[in-house]
């Protein structure tokens, strides 16, 4: 029998994982720990990157205990992380001059604004994908460069490094020898053009970032590095990293165009499967390498929906209407119709296909009879109409239509929320056996990179369907449904 396995880093925006993938990418051994999120001003939202080192090598160690003492030998390590979060360290010490600022920061909301106002966001998106938006890296680093003390003249005599979250890990990992990051990382920075695949020059210099700043960009399987022997005790190879989203759809096995998964944490995030070109969306979706395996590049259309499970954890704890999240199903489940009750859940305004920064969240449809039931029910009902609106998006950008969506995150222990989901998409949901598809998808890049995996084909072999969800809603009433919601958007759009 085989006792190979690999350990995969899932370090997350609210916390740190590890689990050790046997050969058959079964879960065997996992650890977890969250921390802290910093809010120093209003849209501001900042990490603290020695906690994310710390919590992050706390996890391993603890994997790697229990994968040991389960007789497993862990031959290699994946790394998977939140993107876009940035950060800047001192070459000499790997000490970062600052908080990593999370993707979710919004404090270069004006400055991008006024690049679009100057007429960028064409040039920028054509060469990126992605859009004028403080979530990508690029406007982080500049507003670091430009505020911290010291920090732009220090960048310019080559002093300074930086990275996204996979890089930074790397970097301290391997003992400060190697400064590299994958190509979905790069993806998503607003700095790397992803035709030429290359960083371009045009956009450091529009943002005006100097060249030395920038880690290699690898495929997502190549051999990164070795960890230092003095954090695990030995050498381990590092031969996969991937973006968060980017590992899930490659754990989902997504590998054929229109296949499609879609991961409901804290947000939603959902990627197509475009093939081997980039297909520029007409309907602000983003444009993102999935990965670039043995030099083949996989490209994804992307829609982002800020607020999903953060919507239920909103009842749960701002309105305290229930004491724990998986109890929306339930109340969901005793009501025959949402009762015309909609939540626009738009938090921290509306991502793709909106975008629409200032909109903000509303309920609507409330009567007398309105109960906690209808509002839980309208909850998880506003994260499958976001759905909606992206799968829609994607429609019209001429993608080849999915067979079937396949699901992960911590939303979709919820069979109700499933179900309402097939219904409405009219379209298979499929949950898989091994819903940890992050973490799995970085062990399988580094699986193949080891040898373990022959091909793409042996991963997808590998993926089991633990529960298939098919529609069954009257096309008149998800008609209905879809004609309350479109409202209910229509009232909070401010542009
Ligand atoms: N049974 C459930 N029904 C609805 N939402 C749930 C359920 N269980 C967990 N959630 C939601 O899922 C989210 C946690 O998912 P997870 O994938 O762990 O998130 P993240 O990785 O973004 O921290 C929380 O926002 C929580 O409210
Ligand atoms: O850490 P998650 O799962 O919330 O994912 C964050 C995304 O990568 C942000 O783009």
């Amino acid at each position: 029998m085989d006792r190979t396995a690999i350990l995969a880093i899932d370090q997350g925006t609210t916390s740190s994982r590890a689990i050790v993938f046997d050969r058959n990418g079964r879960p065997s051994a996992t650890a977890q720990q969250e921390f802290r999120q910093h809010y120093p001003q209003d849209g501001w939202v900042e990490h603290d990157p020695e906690e994310i080192l710390r919590t992050t090598l706390a996890v391993c160690r603890k994997a790697l205990d229990e994968a040991g003492s389960k007789g497993l030998t862990v031959q290699a390590i994946g790394i998977t992380n939140q993107r876009e979060t940035t950060l800047l360290w001192e070459r000499d010490s790997g000490k970062p001059i600052y908080n990593a600022i999370v993707w979710q920061d919004r404090r270069t909301a004006d400055y991008c604004n006024n690049l679009k106002h100057q007429g960028h966001e064409e040039s920028v998106s054509a060469r990126t994908g992605l859009l004028l938006d403080p979530y990508f890296s690029a406007s982080k680093l500049r507003w670091m460069l430009e505020n911290i003390p010291g920090a732009r003249q220090r960048a310019e005599a080559g002093k300074l490094a930086f990275g996204t979250i996979d890089s930074f890990l790397l970097w301290h990992l391997t003992g400060g020898k190697v400064h590299a990051t994958d190509i979905t990382n790069a993806s998503r920075t607003l700095l790397f053009n992803i035709h030429s695949q290359q960083w371009d020059p045009h956009l450091l210099d529009l943002f005006d970032i100097p060249a030395s700043l920038l880690p290699d960009v690898n495929d997502c399987t190549a051999d990164f590095g070795e960890t230092d022997p003095a954090i695990f005790g030995c050498r381990l190879p590092i031969l996969g990293i991937a973006g968060d989203q980017q590992a899930a759809a490659i754990g989902q096995a997504c590998f054929a165009p229109g296949m499609t998964k879609s991961t409901y944490g804290t947000g939603c995030f959902v990627l197509m499967n475009t093939g081997n070109s980039p297909i520029r969306s007409g309907n602000r979706l983003l444009t993102t390498i999935a990965w670039r395996i043995a030099g083949q590049t996989s490209y994804a259309v992307e829609g982002s929906i800020f607020i999903a499970g953060a919507a239920v954890q909103w009842i749960r704890d701002n309105l305290k209407l229930i004491t724990n999240a998986a109890e929306t199903e339930q109340l969901a489940a005793g009501l025959g119709s949402n009762h015309g009750v909609y939540l626009v859940p738009a938090f921290t305004g509306l991502g793709a296909p909106h975008w629409d920064p200032q909109a903000r969240g509303a309920l609507f449809g409330l009567t007398r009879d309105t109960g906690i039931a209808e509002i839980a029910r309208a909850t998880l009902e506003s994260v499958v109409y976001q759905t909606r609106d992206l799968m829609t998006a994607m429609a019209a950008d001429g993608a080849v239509p999915p067979t079937a969506l396949r699901i992960d995150g911590g939303m979709v222990a919820n069979n109700w929320f499933c179900q309402f989901l097939a219904d409405l998409l009219d379209l298979p949901v499929e949950r898989p056996e091994v819903t940890e598809t992050t973490a799995l998808g970085a062990a399988c890049l580094a699986g193949l990179q080891a040898g373990s995996y022959a091909s793409l084909d042996e991963i997808a072999a590998q993926w089991q369907c633990q529960s298939d969800f098919k529609p069954q809603m009257a096309a008149g009433l998800r008609r209905e449904l879809i004609a309350g919601w479109d409202e209910a958007i229509s009232k909070v759009r401010t542009e």
